[in-house]
């Protein structure tokens, strides 16, 4: 019987999430400027007679143990493609917040291919695993990828960037999640209210930004402090208008810039250094105004077998 196989995935946060107008098939095109950050789930694959998933983690207790686990969608994605039975024990420990706008979801699913592949010998390619990914999420290519990456169309279309240094990162974990579709929506609704109209027709093609490209490769956390932008942002304060307080509390403790991690209700700080984070993070839980603090730094690599 084959030993178990073990993939580590990242969080990622964006520094720029640029929306575009509703789409046809109800997606939004995108300036997605993804960046991996050092949180972590850990995905186990091990023999078994049926596929199974089990959860450890704070969070664990809001995961689905059912066939919409991400993870699960990915290892039978693959099993399908090279006809075998999706015999499969999937353990995911869990430490990217759930619902969070870090894309945890993503991670698992992204470490579930790669482990399955390794226990099952199917040597899928790059380019079919990206493939996979692309087809189940819009995040999940990145999860794959890692580092610093610009992902057009809905974000599965990646590119990945040049950067010059390790920026310090401090997250602000929220009680309780918010659903991205309905950030999108309420995102649409908010430009509609406004008179500015939400269609494809109605909103600018979204750009990647030339300076928050400069300061990712000169590696310059003041000029990417400048330059970080979320449209979501908007809508996540207007879900979750106590999100406000925890920015401001960042702000307040010394941070560079303070916004919401994609669709949120994680907040993200960028700090000067090691230092710098540590005090964003004491305020922060000071504040009262968060579940949890993690701080920790990135870009790091995406998906990657351990103990191999
Ligand atoms: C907002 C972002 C920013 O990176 O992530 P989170 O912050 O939630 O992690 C992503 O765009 C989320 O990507 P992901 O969570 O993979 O979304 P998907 O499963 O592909 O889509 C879920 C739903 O989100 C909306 N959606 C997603 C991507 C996109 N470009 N436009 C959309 O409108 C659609 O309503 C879609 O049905
Ligand atoms: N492996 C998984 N981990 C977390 N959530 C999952 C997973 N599989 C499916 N989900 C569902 O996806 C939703 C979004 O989860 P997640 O990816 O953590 O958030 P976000 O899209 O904000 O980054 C959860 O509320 C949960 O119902």
């Amino acid at each position: 019987m084959s030993r178990p196989v073990t993939a580590r995935v990242p969080a990622k946060v964006n520094v720029q999430l640029a929306v575009g107008g509703l789409r046809l098939d109800g997606f939004h095109d995108l300036a997605n400027v993804f960046l991996a950050v050092g949180l972590y789930d850990e995905v186990t694959a091990t023999p078994a007679d049926a596929l199974r998933i089990t959860v450890e983690g704070a969070d664990a207790g809001q995961v689905p143990l059912d066939r919409t686990n991400l993870a699960a969608r990915a290892a039978l994605a693959l099993a399908e493609r090279h006809g075998i039975a999706p015999g499969v024990h999937l353990h995911i420990a869990k430490d990217i917040p759930v619902a969070g706008g870090m894309a945890g979801g993503s991670a698992d699913a992204a470490g579930a291919l790669l482990a399955c592949d390794a226990l099952w010998g199917t040597q899928a390619s790059r380019a079919e695993l990206l493939e996979i990914c692309a087809a189940l999420g819009s995040d999940i290519p990145f999860s794959l990828v890692g580092g610093v990456a610009l992902g057009r169309g809905r974000g599965e279309l990646l590119t990945p960037l040049e950067t010059g240094g390790t920026f310090h990162w401090v997250f602000a974990v929220a009680d309780g999640g918010l659903s991205t579709p309905a950030v999108y929506r309420e995102c649409d609704r908010l430009r509609e209210a406004s008179g500015a109209g939400a269609s494809a027709a109605d909103v600018p093609d979204p750009e990647p930004s030339r300076a928050l490209l400069d300061a990712l490769r000169t590696g310059d956390a003041t000029a990417l402090a400048a330059a970080v932008s979320n449209d979501l942002q908007p809508a996540a304060l207007s879900l979750r208008p106590a999100l406000a307080d925890t920015l401001r509390a960042g702000a307040d403790a010394g941070a560079l810039a303070s916004l919401v991690s994609g669709s949120g209700p994680t907040c993200a700080f960028l700090a000067k250094d090691t230092e710098a984070a540590q005090a964003v993070a004491t305020g922060l839980a000071a504040s009262g105004t968060c579940r949890t603090v993690r701080v920790t730094s990135g870009p790091v690599p995406g998906a990657r077998l351990i103990g191999a």
